[in-house]
């Protein structure tokens, strides 16, 4: 085989054959294959698309690269869950110990920032001492233990993927559904749970503009994940405009403090409940969804889902202490107020463009290996939907220095204020197998 002539396959609008596939992952993860030729390939790919046979299968061939994680030994039904990616979603924060603090077992295994979204893993290390990188057996040990662990992607999982996943980040390829789809799936069904809840974003701030496509890459996964026998969903949800209020690694985690604490914003509370709910049913400790959303709103009244929060923390290595007193989180040197140039309603926030302002604040990567602030970052005081009068404050900036005129412009020019407007829906749909 030669791979000039899969990328000339592929560019003619022609199907890969499972062979072919395996082939050209294998190529891939052991170097025999070089860069410039996969870039090609992902390049067809991304204008050629793939059916739903050679997603599966390329899928697979990820997962099979390297290591699989086995939780056959805990008891009980596995769940993970995954978003795919947004910007303020603090989600997954709330929802591990919420979920496993009702009794489901939580084997989490979470990214970094991707483009202009944030990354889970990178959130939780702003808690002093955090830590992600476990062996497979302190992993199986604190799910079994404790209901509750995240993971980064160490080790030996999907290499195929960590090698596709930054040469996408380069390459402009980034936006496709088979190659979004076989990069989570393939993580997903590596980290060896047994079923799955999918958050698909759709709006301006994820990798979906719009609900079609949102839906179709849905769809696929939902599918890829049925094919190998793991239970999976996924809850189309809304980007349209950051999620919650919070925008940066430590102001998230206080944020998400404040949600276990029935405290916090009204989307993101929604949206953890409904996520969460799934993953209850799917869970086997409630009958139906109803039931699942009271045990969880019962769980932020009595403190539990909190208590399980400080219990995550410490078995990850954290200062739990940060839950009582979130000030000792890092605190970014100055508070700057964004406000309003009119008075109106906030008709749009553009979700990527305000990614990027915090970005260039420091909560984000620029360069592959660049250091994150934990400090800085973004507070929407108003959102799509709410009133805003001249001079009132549209978002508090939080930055370790005063020289923000470009990060101001950016923030301006991606909140539009009119005379009208309508709070998106949150929930698009949910799409099962
Ligand atoms: O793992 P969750 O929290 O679902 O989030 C996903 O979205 C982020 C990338 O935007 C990464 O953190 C990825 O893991
Ligand atoms: O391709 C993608 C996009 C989001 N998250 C992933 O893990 N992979
Ligand atoms: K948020």
């Amino acid at each position: 085989m030669r791979m000039v002539d899969l990328i000339e396959k592929k560019r003619n609008g022609k199907t890969l054959t499972e062979q072919e596939i395996r082939w050209i992952i294998k190529g891939y993860t052991e170097n025999t294959i070089e860069d410039y030729q996969m870039s090609a390939l992902l390049m067809a790919i991304y204008f050629q698309g793939m059916n739903q046979v050679e997603a599966s299968t390329l899928t697979t061939a990820m997962v099979e690269s390297g290591d699989q994680v086995d939780l056959s030994e805990i008891n009980g039904v596995k769940v993970d869950k995954h978003s795919t990616g947004g910007v303020g979603d603090t989600t997954t924060i709330i929802l591990a110990p919420l979920v496993a603090s009702v009794g489901v077992p939580v084997a989490k295994m979470s990214g970094r920032g991707l483009g202009h979204t944030g990354g889970t893993l990178d959130k939780l290390e702003a808690i002093p001492g955090f830590h992600i990188e476990f062996t497979n057996e302190e992993f199986i040990n604190n799910v079994n233990e404790h209901k509750i662990a995240v993971i980064g992607q160490s080790g030996n999982l999907t290499p195929a993927d960590k090698k596709i996943y930054a040469l996408r980040d380069v390459t402009a390829t980034v936006n496709s559904i088979p190659l979004i789809a076989s990069s989570i799936m393939s993580k997903k069904i590596a980290a060896g749970s047994d079923a799955i809840v999918l958050d698909v974003k759709v709006g301006s701030g994820a990798f979906m503009k719009d609900n079609e496509q949102a839906t179709e890459l849905a769809k696929t996964m939902v599918d890829i994940g049925s094919q190998v026998n793991r239970q999976t969903m996924a809850v189309v949800s809304d980007m349209s405009q950051p999620l919650g209020r919070a925008i940066g690694n430590a102001l998230e985690i206080k944020e998400a403090i404040n949600v276990l604490r029935g405290e916090g914003p009204e989307d993101l509370t929604e949206l953890v409940l409904t996520l969460g709910s799934q993953m209850v049913v799917l869970g086997q400790q409630a009958n139906d969804l109803d039931e699942a959303r009271q045990m969880l709103e019962q769980a932020i009244q009595s403190g539990k889902a909190l208590d399980k929060l400080k219990e995550f923390i410490v078995i990850q290595g954290g200062d739990e202490s940060i839950v009582d007193n979130p000030d000792k989180l890092p605190q970014a040197k100055f508070e700057i107020q964004l406000p309003a140039k009119e008075s109106g309603f906030v008709s749009e926030m553009t979700a990527d463009q305000i990614g990027v302002a915090s970005m260039k604040l420091g909560a984000g990567r620029e360069t592959k290996d660049q250091e994150i602030n934990m400090a800085v970052g973004i507070i929407l005081n108003k959102k799509i939907g709410d009133a805003v009068k001249e001079g009132e404050s549209l978002l508090t900036i939080y930055s370790d220095t005063k020289d923000i005129e470009e990060t101001k412009e950016i923030l301006y020019n991606s909140i539009i204020i009119s005379d009208k407007s309508t709070k998106p829906t949150l929930i698009h749909s949910i799409i099962t197998g």
